[in-house]
């Protein structure tokens, strides 16, 4: 007997559907062993929300969204909805990524990146720096700076960051049970020395760290951290950090370990709300309609999907197993500085499963 399961697929912009349709073949490919019978609806948002409601987040979407079991989504945005923004206040499509996240509470980002074996000349780093690098990111994801009062005048702006302890303390705690089932070292990361809100972040940490006797928790300031990144990004473990430092350190990271095409995410609530599975990588205009994006970030967020929101840890283990192994025969998009297009790199994946 298999169980049905209601995906909602937001293809999005640029290389969105690209990478979303890879990662629908491999989940298509794993589902009957998994026991699973996948029910698809896609749906318009983002630049195509905007294009066929006016709204990144259409009405319909949002609905099938929060009846979802999961969510997977490509990527959003684009020049030509930079500019309609600039010119005519036209939406934005990041408003509808921002909006859902926000409707559904997705407070914990996680933004898993490891060197693969094989990929030691991708990455930008020495070899013996950037070897046995393995790191989870929890970026708080629906606080701070993206969701405080914005200001917007000609002459003057301003954007209000603001936190709770209590929004502090549950990304914390995801934080802290994720260290605990890895390594054990927690990274919380802050810029306590000009902040109000990373002093607070640092106090709520500390707190939630009393009940976590076996992590061990560091705190590093956010400037401090980008430079560790690069020079010896295989001494940290999980690491915590607010929205906007979260955003930037995991570009980072993702680049450090060969390319921001690799990266996964999931963003996370409260047990009863579906999850968000996404590349941390945007829509890509200057690849976008050539069929060459790297759709490996997109597929490990479908195993992601798999894990968090499915509950199918074996399908996930398959998918990660699968693309480890092309990794280490040789597979190479272009982001990795081979040939393979998208179409060969899922193929490849598929044939690994
Ligand atoms: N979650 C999201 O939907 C998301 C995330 C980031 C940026 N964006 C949006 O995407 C648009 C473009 O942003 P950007 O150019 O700053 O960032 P980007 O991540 O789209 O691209 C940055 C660089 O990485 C490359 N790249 C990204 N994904 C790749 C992949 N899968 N395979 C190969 N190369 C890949 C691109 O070609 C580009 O050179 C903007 O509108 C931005 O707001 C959306
Ligand atoms: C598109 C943008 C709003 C988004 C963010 O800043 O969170 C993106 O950069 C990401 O990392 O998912
Ligand atoms: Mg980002």
């Amino acid at each position: 007997m298999s169980r049905t399961v209601r995906l909602t697929i937001l293809p999005g912009d640029g290389i969105g559907p690209e990478v979303t349709d890879a990662a629908i073949s491999v989940l298509t490919a794993v589902a009957p062993d998994a026991g699973l019978s996948l029910a698809i609806d896609r749906c318009p948002f983002g630049g195509a929300g905007i294009d066929a409601t006016g709204n990144p987040l259409p009405e319909q979407t949002l609905k099938s969204c929060v009846s979802a079991d999961a969510i997977l989504l490509g990527a959003v945005g684009g020049p030509k909805y930079d500019e309609a923004a600039r010119h005519q206040g036209a939406p934005r499509p990041e408003q509808g990524l921002l909006g859902l996240r926000k409707e559904l509470e997705l407070f914990a980002n996680l933004r898993p990146s490891k060197l693969f074996e094989g990929l030691e000349a991708a990455s930008p780093l020495r070899r013996d720096i950037v070897a046995d690098t393995d790191i989870l990111i929890v970026r708080e994801l629906t606080g701070g700076v993206y969701f405080g009062d914005h200001r917007e005048g000609t002459d003057v702006a301003s954007d209000i960051m603001p936190y709770s302890r209590e929004e502090v303390d549950r990304v914390a705690r995801v934080a802290f049970e994720a260290a605990k089932g890895r390594n054990g070292r927690l990274t919380s990361v802050d810029k306590a020395n000009v902040l109000a809100t990373s002093r607070l972040w640092r106090a709520v940490v500390d707190d939630v760290a009393k009940d976590y006797p076996t992590v061990t928790v560091d705190h590093v300031l956010v400037d401090a951290m980008a430079m560790h990144l690069v020079t010896k990004p295989a001494s940290f473990d999980v690491v915590v950090t607010e929205n906007l430092f979260g955003d930037i350190l995991s570009d980072e990271l993702s680049a450090i370990v060969g390319s921001i095409g690799l990266a996964p995410s999931a963003s996370l609530g409260t047990p009863d709300t579906p999850g968000l599975f996404e590349p941390i990588h945007g829509s890509a205009p200057d690849i976008a309609g050539q069929g060459i994006a790297n759709p490996i970030g997109t597929i490990l967020s479908a195993a992601m999907l798999l894990r968090h929101g499915l509950k199918a840890d074996a399908a996930a283990e398959r998918i990660e197993t699968a693309v480890s192994t092309v990794l280490k025969q040789g597979l190479r998009t272009k982001d990795l500085g081979g040939d393979a297009d998208t179409a060969a790199a899922t193929s490849a994946i598929l044939a690994a499963l």
